[in-house]
């Protein structure tokens, strides 16, 4: 049983934080209509894992983060994961994605949290700011996985979020106890 997992997405304004949760659970995002800003919307999700067990997620969709305004600070006390969001079309939304992961590194509070990173837009060929490589490059110093995705593909949306829910289910089922039987301490023939 899934026991909820709360993920928060977030990133600048118009990155596609709304598109990406309505094209991943409904598959019916039209791309380029005016939609309103988010303020904050809750989805509830059953993303299968790459075992194929089903976890529940709580998918936060917060307000974009435009020029100084800051993500508010509850959610990083509350959630397990985050997705950060960025379109490879603007430099400066990276930017916003790579300050958010300086955030959550001081303000998670030593919690385990998961956290992936979407580079989106990538249909948008001749607008492209972010490349690829220095992203997967800043990524692999960050130690967190980062996929270039576009939401007029559905497909490139499911490995990212199969993976989340995985690694979610992985840190949290992790006991910090250790196994009966084992010796705790000073026993290295565990094996
Ligand atoms: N071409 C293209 N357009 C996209 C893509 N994803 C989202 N869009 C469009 O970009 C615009 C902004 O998308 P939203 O989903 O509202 O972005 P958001 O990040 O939720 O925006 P805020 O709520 O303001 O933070 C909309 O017109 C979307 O249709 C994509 O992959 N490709």
């Amino acid at each position: 049983m899934g026991k909820g997992y709360k993920v928060v997405l977030c990133g600048a304004a118009s990155v596609g934080k709304t598109a990406i949760l309505e094209q991943l659970l409904y598959g019916k995002h039209a791309v380029g209509l005016e939609e309103g800003a988010t303020m904050e919307d809750v989805y509830l999700a059953s993303v299968e894992t790459d075992r194929g067990v089903k976890e529940q997620l709580r998918l936060y969709d917060t307000r974009g983060l435009q020029e100084g305004v800051e993500l508010p600070k509850h959610y990083f006390s509350v959630a397990d994961g985050f997705v950060l969001v960025y379109a490879v079309t603007s430099l400066e939304a990276f930017q916003r994605v790579e300050l958010l992961k300086r955030e959550i590194d001081v303000f998670r509070d030593k919690k385990e949290v998961t956290v992936i990173v979407l580079g989106n837009k990538t249909d948008l060929l001749e607008q492209r700011q972010v490349e690829t490589e220095a992203a997967q490059q800043w990524a692999r110093a960050e130690k967190v996985r980062l996929w270039e995705v576009t939401v007029t593909d559905r497909k490139t949306l499911l490995e990212p979020f199969t993976f989340l829910a995985s690694k979610l289910s992985q840190s949290q089922n992790k006991s910090t106890f250790p196994l009966p039987g084992r010796k705790s301490k000073g026993n290295n023939c565990d094996n």
